[in-house]
């Protein structure tokens, strides 16, 4: 059967009304300083949101969290559409919560992860997805130009990254991270996904979070973004309400200005702070830790 044109609000949405919500997260990786620190952010349905920030800044770290890899406090932490990130796996084993990452595998549902890089035929990798609408099968093959004969081993990263994309996209999520996965495409390919993606948030009310360091073609394709600086949120807009966009509709200068003054600001901080302003904590002493860290140990 064809999948649904549109869904309802209540399939989509939580109770407060987005598709995404994390209130009040804290995160640190052990031994770590915290990376999340009372850490909000709020996704609408049908938005395509870029997640933007410099290298370490907890992009990948805050995808995984959403996507339930990581546990944070209780069930109200993170919801994704109705339900705990982490708690209810059925989310994910449903397919309404997909994501979709840099390593070459990919979560089946229960079945867990999937290495890609086997002695197997594309056609055995997606054809071993099971409950998926062979339309929409085949509408990802040709999209993503698959030769269901290619052996997995023997394929490119591009190529390879193709079976792991259409894999991912065969159930039709509600909700999809996307951490860079288009890094190995070629531009048709790139900008063929993109424009599948803005369908499925168009017709369907899908809602996809997109960390990306590639910004050709987003200025028209994203509807937010939200920008990260070591672990705190900087800037959760419409990209519509962007006043720099105003001046300048180049989305790559625009955040290459955001990451350059972060730098200089970076540049400014002492090395050796005074001895009175150094905290203990059980993750030891740093000499750039923020005030929302030092917070942390008040
Ligand atoms: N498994 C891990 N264990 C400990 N620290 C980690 C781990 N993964 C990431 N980190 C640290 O957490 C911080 C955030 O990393 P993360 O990968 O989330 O950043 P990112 O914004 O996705 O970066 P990039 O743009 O380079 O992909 C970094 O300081 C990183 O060193």
């Amino acid at each position: 059967m064809a999948e649904k044109a549109s869904q309802s609000r209540e399939e989509v949405e939580n109770e407060n009304g987005n598709s995404i919500s994390v209130c009040g997260m804290q995160f640190a990786y052990p031994g770590q300083h915290p990376l999340f620190y009372e850490f909000n952010l709020n996704i609408s349905p049908g938005s395509r949101c870029l997640l933007l920030g410099a290298n370490g800044s907890g992009k990948t770290t805050l995808l995984k969290i959403m996507a339930g890899k990581h546990m944070v406090g209780g069930r109200d932490v993170v919801r994704v559409i109705n339900g705990s990130a982490f708690h209810d796996t059925q989310l994910v084993c449903s397919g309404d919560l997909a994501y979709l990452g840099g390593s070459w595998s990919k979560t089946v549902g229960s079945a867990g992860e999937i290495p890609l890089q086997g002695d197997f035929s594309a056609e055995h990798m997606i054809f071993g997805v099971e409950g998926t609408d062979p339309v929409r099968r085949e509408k990802l093959i040709d999209l993503l130009d698959i030769d269901l004969q290619w052996r997995m081993h023997k394929v490119s990263d591009g190529q390879r990254r193709r079976v792991q994309i259409c894999m991912g996209l065969l159930h039709p999520f509600k909700v999809l991270l996307l951490d860079e996965v288009t890094v190995d495409l070629d531009v048709v390919a790139r900008m063929d996904l993109l424009e599948f993606f803005k369908e499925e948030c168009d017709q369907r009310g899908a809602t996809i979070l997109y960390a990306t360091h590639i910004f050709d073609g987003l200025e028209t394709w994203a509807t937010h973004l939200a920008y990260i600086q070591d672990g705190e949120l900087r800037r959760a807009e419409k990209l519509t309400e962007v006043h720099e966009l105003k001046n300048s509709p180049n989305l790559l200068s625009v955040v290459e200005s955001w990451l350059r003054s972060e730098t200089k600001n970076e540049k400014k901080k002492p090395t050796n702070p005074p001895a009175q302003n150094q905290k203990t904590s059980p993750f030891g002493s740093s000499p750039f830790m923020s005030s929302r860290q030092m917070a942390y140990y008040r």
